[in-house]
């Protein structure tokens, strides 16, 4: 095979209690990318529609994570690149990582699969840290693996993939404004009282054994953060208003995706997932600012083909 078109999921970092540590793969927000092979023997990237994003690659993060990639191997097979971009970057829905996934994702499969999607998170980790300045894999590996990830340990890395129960919905809402995770890591202490880390690692545990035990109200009575969504709500317009709403209209809970701007609500059920975005929506129609309402399962698979090129 020379050419591989893929689907490059969005996905919902830390989850509410997982800072740096949980994520969860959206089922049909994403990017589109074709890649193929090239005899220039390098990495390049002809093309990149939607966003205005830089096409050298050793400034973009799916050149950095396929040069990664193509170094661990020691392999001087040459790449093109085409991102068809539809996340904004900056989103907090794992613009970023979409990208990065989905550049280790397809070089892989050209080559045969030398990697498992596990071994692959390193790589993609690379990109996030061109685009953040921080190594952290709660966006790539979701979207690499699908379904929600935890990362037990980072050195060494640990990464595991978890049970996600079947009626789980999110509901995100993106104010058109742009975060960077670089900025919104910047507003960050770097220790915690212990009174807090004791009830977010209580949290964390909570929510793993509800995702297993399909305990909906567990999950719901997890998903708090009250180490970063502290500091980082402040920049989100409405943020407190949009979580009142979408629990009176029956969420299980919410808080900041990723970085930020975005919020994002758990549900049990799409219906109630709808009600959600509608109470999400009236907070925002006064506001001034533009703004997009998704409502998406969890999807099990992470990025995936769309339409294999020519043999
Ligand atoms: N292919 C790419 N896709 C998206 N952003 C890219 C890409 N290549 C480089 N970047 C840069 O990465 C930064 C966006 O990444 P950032 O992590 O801030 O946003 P995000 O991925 O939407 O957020 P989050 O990780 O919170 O979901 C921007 O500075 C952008 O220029
Ligand atoms: N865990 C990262 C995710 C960025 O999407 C952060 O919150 O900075």
């Amino acid at each position: 095979m020379k050419e591989l078109r893929i689907f490059c999921p969005a996905t919902i970092a830390n989850v509410a209690c997982g800072f740096d540590v949980l994520g969860l793969c959206l089922d049909h927000i994403g990017d589109e990318m074709v890649v193929r092979k090239t005899g220039s023997g390098q990495v390049t990237i002809s093309r990149i529609e939607g966003q205005d994003l830089p096409l050298e690659a050793a400034n973009n993060v799916a050149g950095v994570s396929a040069m990664a990639l193509l170094k661990a191997l020691g392999s001087k097979q040459g790449f093109d690149m085409e991102i068809h971009k539809k996340i904004k970057p900056g989103s907090g829905i794992g613009s970023s990582a979409a990208s990065a996934a989905g550049a280790v994702f397809a070089i892989n499969r050209l080559l045969g699969e030398p990697f498992t999607l596990n071994e692959l998170i390193p790589f993609a980790m690379e990109g996030e840290k061109l685009a953040s300045g921080a190594l952290h894999a709660d966006n790539v590996a979701p979207a690499l693996l699908g379904g929600f990830s935890l990362v037990r340990s980072y050195d060494p890395l640990d990464v595991i993939r978890l049970h996600t129960p079947g009626q789980l919905y999110a509901t995100i809402i993106h104010p058109q404004i742009e975060v960077k995770t670089a900025d919104a890591r910047s507003v960050l202490k770097h220790s915690v009282p212990l009174k807090k880390a004791i009830a977010q690692w209580g949290n964390v545990g909570g929510l793993v054994s509800g995702l297993y035990t399909e305990d909906y109200d567990l999950i719901g009575r997890s998903l708090h953060d009250g180490i970063v969504e502290p500091l980082r709500s402040l920049l989100i317009p409405r943020f407190d208003q949009v979580k009142q709403a979408s629990a009176e209209a029956g969420a299980l809970g919410s808080g900041i995706s990723g970085s930020g701007p975005s919020i994002f609500a758990l549900s049990k059920g799409e219906h109630t997932a709808k009600k959600v975005a509608e109470a999400m929506t009236q907070v925002y129609a006064d506001s001034g600012v533009a703004f997009d309402v998704h409502v998406s399962g969890i999807s099990h698979e992470g990025v995936r083909p769309t339409m294999s090129g020519t043999p």
